[in-house]
């Protein structure tokens, strides 16, 4: 049977600096051996809970709590409970990875004997033994993340928070650490992985919460978001001659103006191709494709372009400034450049 109660809690978690609100109201919930994606923009309020649940920062209000402990009055349950990578490796000159994880151990008060075995295990779990004799501050980015996953280790913690795990890593090292979660995650390990841009890790998350400005905008399963994002919808309108696309654009355009829905229509006609954005729904969407097919405009292809990961997370990103429209502009033009230049 599972454990139906959540390993890791937070109820309208809330956090102010002044007249501030650094995180707002946060209610998540994260199951044993579940994969949580904590994502956000700078400045979302990341930090912010990931200190308040390490028990480093006192809330506002609201609770937070991991296996049935209060984060902010029963500290040294969750610092056995809890293992925390900060984003930073810090430095540590002259200090070999073996002396390196010794050293915290003994921070953990793991006795002598005990650490020399658990320098072993963690190194071989985080794919690091070969770096046991080498020294810390000459180690690539990558290298030292299997090094501070296997630092969080030492004390065997049942739930692990790592802040932004694949920041400055390579296409092969990101993969490396998404499989690395993975057998974390089978090992019985609760994850709380945070990332500030949508990483390729969101994709072995279990649930995935997004926060900007402090609060919650979607989570769930990724399938659940994508599904419940108020999104744009992009379609194409593939056709058989280039000369069909400026009739076919002005077709969509008045078929827009009639249902009294803007859409933003382009015509390529090196691809003989038309798209077009809409928030209609598929119920909606059908009568555009009967009268194009009534118009005597040869249609080859009417598809849907998916929606990506990406995409959801600047449509939710972009929720954030729904009191103020022009700030909303702003941040999608914002959005496009920056998926432009991705
Ligand atoms: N001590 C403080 N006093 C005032 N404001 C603060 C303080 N600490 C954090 N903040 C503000 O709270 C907000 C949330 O910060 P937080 O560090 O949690 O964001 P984050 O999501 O972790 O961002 P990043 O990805 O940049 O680390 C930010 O606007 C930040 O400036």
């Amino acid at each position: 049977m599972t454990d139906p109660s959540p390993i890791i809690e937070t109820v309208n978690l809330t956090k102010r600096y002044d007249e501030f609100t650094a995180l707002d109201s946060l209610s998540i919930s994260v199951h044993s051996g579940q994969i949580l994606g904590f994502i956000g923009p700078n400045g979302a309020g990341k930090t912010t809970t990931i200190r308040i649940l390490v028990g480093l920062l006192k809330p506002t209000s609201g609770s937070a709590r991991i296996a049935g402990a209060d984060c902010l009055t029963e500290s040294r349950k969750i610092k056995r409970l809890v293992g925390y990578m900060p984003d930073d490796f810090g430095k540590y000159n002259n200090m070999r990875v073996g002396e390196y994880l010794d050293f915290f151990g003994a921070a953990y008060g793991i006795g002598r004997r005990q650490r020399i075995v658990r320098i072993d295990e963690v190194l071989e779990i985080a794919g690091a033994t070969y770096m046991k004799d080498l020294f810390v501050d000459a180690l690539s980015r990558g290298m030292q993340q299997r090094v501070a996953i296997a630092r969080t280790l030492m004390h065997d913690p049942q739930v692990m928070i790592l802040d932004e795990p694949a920041n400055g890593l390579d296409p092969q090292a990101r993969i490396d650490m998404r499989s690395m979660l993975l057998r974390l995650a089978e090992m019985g390990k609760t994850l709380i992985v945070t990332s500030h841009i949508l990483p390729e890790l969101a994709r072995v998350c279990d649930i995935v919460a997004m926060i900007t400005k402090g609060r919650l905008r979607a989570f769930g399963t990724l399938d659940e978001i994508m599904r419940d994002i108020q999104q744009r919808r992009t379609f194409e309108i593939q056709l058989v001659d280039h000369d069909q696309v400026d009739r076919v654009v002005g077709l969509v355009e008045n078929w827009s103006r009639e249902m009294d829905h803007p859409s933003e229509v382009t015509g390529a006609k090196t691809e003989s191709m038309v798209r077009f954005t809409t928030e209609l729904n598929d119920r909606e969407i059908t009568p555009l494709l009967t009268h194009l097919v009534g118009s005597g405009e040869a249609i080859a292809q009417f598809r849907e372009v998916p929606t990506d990961l990406e995409d959801a997370f600047l449509s939710v990103a972009g929720q954030s400034h729904d009191d103020d429209a022009a700030e909303k502009q702003v941040a999608s033009g914002q959005a496009a450049s920056e998926q432009a230049a991705s």
